[in-house]
């Protein structure tokens, strides 16, 4: 596979005779930041919903790692285990918890039930929670309710869960979106940090946001790529002027 970590091919899906991805095709680096964009309705839901198992596309291949696993024929469980995390729009952190439970209990998330059973955080476990916060920068506010913090930092807790599970591709919805300027710029550190070692793709609409980011561009309309390259490269291009930037 030399150098793709996921290669989705020929992919499509159909709902209700309505062809939602059409033909798409789609392919990442293990460490790799990648922006989708396109307008509302352009597919970007449903191909991370494929990417993630939640919807089984009708044709066409998903194909993960150097062993050239077909993802087509695992469940959202085991996809989430062999090291895909998504991270949805709205943060889903337990409010009433500390940032350093909410952490704890991230850690526990894939262990059996029967390791979880009399589980107890270790102090090996512990500098794991720290780490995590510090890579997220919520170092100073592992102590506080997640319910206390700003919506911004809830989205980084979150990425830090989600870290936890140590996922080589991270997909990621509108992470600027209600966000303030100085979040949104942490927001940017941060996903540029972690695609130093993993892959991230970040489904975003703010234009500002994906310029920061400073990544490759790929723009969706009607379930299929209309164009990739650099933002400037596709910004450029009259196809997605028309379609996307235009109106
Ligand atoms: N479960 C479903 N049943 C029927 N149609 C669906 C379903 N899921 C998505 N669609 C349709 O498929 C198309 C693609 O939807 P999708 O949500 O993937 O687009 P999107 O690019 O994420 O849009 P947005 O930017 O608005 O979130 C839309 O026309 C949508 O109405």
């Amino acid at each position: 596979m030399n150098g793709t970590l996921l290669e989705v091919s020929g992919v499509s899906v159909t709902f209700d005779g309505f062809r939602a991805i059409n033909n798409l095709s789609f392919a990442i680096g293990p460490a790799e930041l990648r922006a989708i964009i396109g307008p509302n309705g352009a597919g970007k839901t449903t191909f991370m919903d494929i990417v993630t198992g939640k919807t089984r596309p009708d044709e066409g291949k998903v194909v993960w790692g150097d062993m050239a696993q077909s993802l087509l024929r695992m469940s959202e469980a085991q996809i989430a285990r062999i090291g895909i995390g998504r991270k949805f729009q709205r943060p889903t952190v337990f409010e009433d918890q500390t940032v350093t439970e909410n952490l704890v209990m991230a850690l526990r998330a894939p262990r059996s039930p029967f390791a979880v059973l009399g589980w107890r955080a270790k102090p090996a476990d512990m500098d794991r929670v720290q780490a995590l916060a510090t890579e997220v920068g919520l170092e100073d506010a592992l102590p506080r309710k997640a319910g206390e913090l700003s919506h911004g930092q809830k989205q980084w807790l979150e990425i830090a869960m989600l870290l936890a599970q140590e996922p080589k591709l991270l997909l990621v919805d509108e992470p600027a979106a209600g966000m303030t300027l100085a979040e949104r710029e942490h927001t940017t550190r941060l996903l540029v940090d972690l695609a130093k070692t993993r892959a991230v793709v970040v489904v975003e609409h703010d234009m500002e946001f994906v310029r920061r980011l400073d990544c490759r561009v790929t723009v969706l309309h009607e379930g299929a790529v209309l164009a990739e390259g650099s933002l400037d490269h596709v910004t450029s291009n009259p196809h997605v002027i028309e379609v996307y930037l235009g109106r």
